[in-house]
């Protein structure tokens, strides 16, 4: 490990990733990559979380090639040193911030949407002309064999490596020493990530989990609710981090929710779920085991069939949910749907506040200021609006958890920066040293208050006036100057015209 992390930096070191025309050919290759070998990524994704190749596709893949192209168009201009504001100190200097690359970068990645959480956030690292070491989650094995055959094959082998392996590999490779590590999965891992990262003051971004909430208010269209609902829950088997974890309504839209969502669970996947193209399976027994334990003692409205062997669990909603039940304690990351009843939304939003901040929130109703509001009084990493997901989707968004849904954030320029330092680059010239006098010892009250007049604009009579008498000074002086050559002419004229007028009169 040791040996390997040594050769990136190596690598990092010789500047090769660095230039701006570097950066934008490996993208060009990673968009080759996914262009030319299409069928093996789809075909190693759809294994292992026995998904549709039109879902890989849809989920996946579009989200990694959209976030290349936009790269690619804006990079240029991202790249460009930056001029700042100045002050009176620096009004004479060259002023700007230019982003640098952190150095060697890793990232590791999750199995649940085993391509894109792994390749979005490579995407930024290399944009960012930094060396990347790659983790693919050892869950999604098959992802992780195919991404360690091509990545070599389109990128540069000694800046991109990718290392496969689980805990043991994963907790090696934390003893060494990065420029940033950006981790996606579980809470519990990522304080271990933290830890380690810490040993080295790492800076980290951590893409965690929670329980995401969906507010349901009285005012709004309970078909086209549960339609979006039951996509976003069910998508995945419910294995998506963004997903609405559980919902909060009045205690009197229960009943229509839990039937409408029951329609739109077969228009989707058909009588026969099991058949359906559309519809995933849990990842692993683990998994499987810990998502049943969520069921014990709950009334289940509908779904609740399962399959240890195929490890399938059916789209399942569950009514009437005591807060304080194992399901309401931990993130579910399945398709199990509590409801829990609250009286209204004062009740929702201290209901949310009382809880870890999720990583996203989901507000429905007609009423705008309804769901400002709730904007307003909660926290979460992101928010959408009469819809659940579609935050992800949209590249100018910073994606990202707070509190313990995570810290830091990525997706297009939010990307960027996350991989990049912002460095401020002053410039000054070794002229006008006269002007520095202020700051050089001995220190005195006379030299404070020019101080306190210049920086914090804190002006006094006696000041303003013998600043406006040096002004007077230097425009003087600035106009003898420019008109030196005249007033010499004028004087000498003035000198011949007396010297003429005295030499005439004596001669008379
Ligand atoms: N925010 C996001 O974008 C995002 C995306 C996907 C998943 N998630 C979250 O991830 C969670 C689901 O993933 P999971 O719990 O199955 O993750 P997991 O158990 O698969 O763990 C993730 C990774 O951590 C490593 N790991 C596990 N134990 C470790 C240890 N002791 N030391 C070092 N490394 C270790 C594993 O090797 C694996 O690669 C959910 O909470 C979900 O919300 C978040
Ligand atoms: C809009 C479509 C078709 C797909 C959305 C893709 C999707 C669900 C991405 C989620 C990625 C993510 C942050 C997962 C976390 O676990």
């Amino acid at each position: 490990m040791e040996l390997e992390v040594r050769r990136v930096r190596q690598a990092f070191l010789s500047g090769r990733s660095r230039p701006l025309r570097f950066r934008l050919q490996q993208l060009e290759a990673l968009r080759r990559m996914v262009q030319e070998r299409e069928k093996d990524i789809l075909a190693a994704i759809a294994s292992d979380l026995c998904k549709s190749e039109f879902n890989v596709y849809s989920q996946e893949v579009i989200t990694v090639l959209g976030e290349i192209d936009f790269m690619l168009e804006n990079l240029p201009e991202w790249v460009t040193a930056k001029p700042v504001k100045k002050n009176v100190l620096t009004m004479l200097d060259e002023a700007y911030i230019q982003p640098q690359p952190l150095g060697v970068v890793l990232i590791i990645g999750a199995w649940n949407y085993p391509f894109v959480l792994t390749i979005q956030p490579l995407i930024g690292a290399i944009a960012a002309g930094n060396a990347v070491i790659i983790k693919p989650s050892e869950l999604s094995e098959n992802t992780a064999k195919i991404l360690a055959k091509l990545l070599p094959q389109y990128l540069d082998q000694d800046l991109y490596i990718i290392i496969n392996g689980g805990v043991e590999e994963t907790t090696e490779l934390l003893k060494q020493r990065f420029d940033h590590i950006f981790y996606t999965g579980n809470t519990a891992v990522g304080k271990i990530i933290m830890e380690a990262a810490a040993k080295h003051l790492t800076p980290v971004t951590l893409e965690l989990g929670g329980k995401s909430p969906c507010y349901i208010d009285k005012d709004c269209d309970l078909d086209i609710v549960c339609r979006r609902i039951t996509w976003g829950k069910y998508m995945n088997c419910g294995q998506t981090c963004i997903a609405p974890d559980y919902i909060l309504c009045e205690a009197s839209l229960q009943n229509q929710i839990v039937w409408k969502i029951k329609e739109t669970v077969k228009e989707f996947y058909g009588e026969n779920i099991k058949e359906s193209p559309d519809y995933e399976r849990i990842i692993n027994l683990r998994h499987f085991k810990r998502i049943l334990s969520l069921l014990e003692g709950q009334k289940i409205a509908f779904g609740g069939e399962t399959d240890e062997a195929t490890r399938y669990i059916a789209p399942t909603v569950l009514t009437d949910v005591d807060p304080k039940t194992k399901v309401m304690q931990e993130e579910i990351f399945g398709p199990i749907l509590p409801i829990v009843p609250v009286k209204n939304v004062d009740e929702a939003i201290n209901f949310i506040n009382e809880r870890e901040k999720p990583l996203a929130l989901y507000v429905f109703s007609h009423n705008h200021k309804l769901i400002k509001r709730m904007i307003d009084e909660t926290s979460s990493g992101g928010v959408t609006g009469n819809d659940v997901i579609m935050h992800f989707m949209l590249n100018s968004f910073p994606f990202g958890g707070v509190g313990s849904s995570g810290m830091g954030a990525y997706h297009g320029k939010h990307s960027f920066d996350t991989f990049s330092h912002q460095r401020p680059c002053l410039l000054k010239s070794l002229k006008r040293e006269g002007a520095n006098k202020l700051r050089y010892p001995p220190n005195s009250q006379s030299k404070v208050d020019w101080g306190k007049f210049f920086l914090l604009k804190r002006f006094n009579k006696e000041k303003l006036g013998l600043l406006l008498l040096t002004f007077l000074g230097i425009v003087a002086a600035v106009l003898v100057k420019k008109y030196q050559a005249v007033l010499r002419r004028k004087a000498l004229l003035i000198f011949l015209v007396v010297h003429r007028l005295r030499w005439s009169s004596k001669q008379r």
